[in-house]
């Protein structure tokens, strides 16, 4: 398991661009036949992917974990992106279609990932942090979703937030978990943008044509800098940076967060006209 070391606002002032690459943006998971994970730092994340095809996949406890077994310890998020596809979690079965999001809580010892139809094959989006306590494993389906509309045509910014995970629907320990998807015609996310101090974020970007990117803007309000992100890559937001996009086209996103606190918006907001 990769391990990334997050840097602070001092180090990321005088980073390169190969240099903030490395150190915020995860590539190369969705893997055919495996599951791949990385380990942050900040607030233990733990990101990774479950891209089951012909076989069946099972959870395992990575060895830097030091755990009898993943879900010894930690919670997880599941948000499959892909075809139709199960979670199975100790024998009870889960049906996830796409943007259907599974919490599965501390305590459960088997947990096996597979596909419906391994030629349309799931794509599971996994988030796990650290938890406390046991919550009941639950399944958040696309179409019970309430979502909440933002943005509008003229600011390019029409989308609809899809909270699952989170203080007033499925309960966790600390992760919160949703997805935005935006409106044909509009590019921006989070614009104006926030920080939040109190938790850190995690954008795994998906739905993005392959041959269109989405400029993800990051730094203090008044140290802005992009980094160019291709379909289902994943960047991590410290709680000093902003996180917003633009992208060449339309496209959707998973955000996640861990830390203290779970209130949707506790978000210290920043004015446009105040970016640097
Ligand atoms: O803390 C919350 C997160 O940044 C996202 O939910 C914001 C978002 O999806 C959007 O505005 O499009
Ligand atoms: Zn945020």
């Amino acid at each position: 398991m990769k391990l990334y070391q997050m840097a602070d606002h001092v180090r990321y002032s005088r980073m390169t661009t190969d240099e903030r690459r490395s150190t915020f943006l995860l590539e190369g998971l969705f893997q055919k036949g495996a599951i791949e994970f990385a380990y942050v730092d900040l607030d233990r994340t733990v990101i990774g992917s479950a891209f089951p095809t012909a076989f069946e996949l099972v959870l395992k406890p990575e060895p830097e974990l030091r755990a009898e077994y993943f879900l010894e310890r930690r919670e997880l998020g599941v948000l499959n992106v892909g075809g139709s596809g199960a979670v199975i979690v100790d024998g009870e079965t889960f049906e996830l279609d796409k943007l259907d999001c599974l919490y599965i809580g501390r305590g459960h010892r088997e947990v096996i990932f597979t596909s419906i139809d391994p030629a349309a094959p799931a794509y599971f989006y996994l988030l796990s942090y650290p938890a406390h306590a046991e919550y009941p494993t639950r399944l958040a389906r696309f179409k019970d979703l309430e979502g909440l509309e933002l943005g509008s045509h003229e600011t390019c910014n029409k989308r609809t937030i899809y909270k699952a995970i989170y203080r007033e629907g499925i309960k966790s320990c600390q992760l919160v978990m949703g997805f935005t998807l935006l409106d044909s015609g509009s590019n921006w996310n989070t614009m104006p943008p926030h920080t939040h101090m109190r938790r850190s974020e995690v954008y795994f970007y998906f739905d993005i044509d392959p041959a269109h990117r989405v400029l993800h803007l990051m730094g203090p309000p008044q140290e802005t800098s992009h980094l160019v992100v291709a379909d289902k890559e994943v960047v991590v937001s410290p709680g000093w940076s902003i996180h917003s996009g633009v992208g060449t086209k339309n496209y959707a996103f998973c955000w996640g967060m861990g830390g203290e606190n779970q209130a949707y918006d506790d978000m210290d907001g920043v004015t446009i006209a105040d970016l640097k």
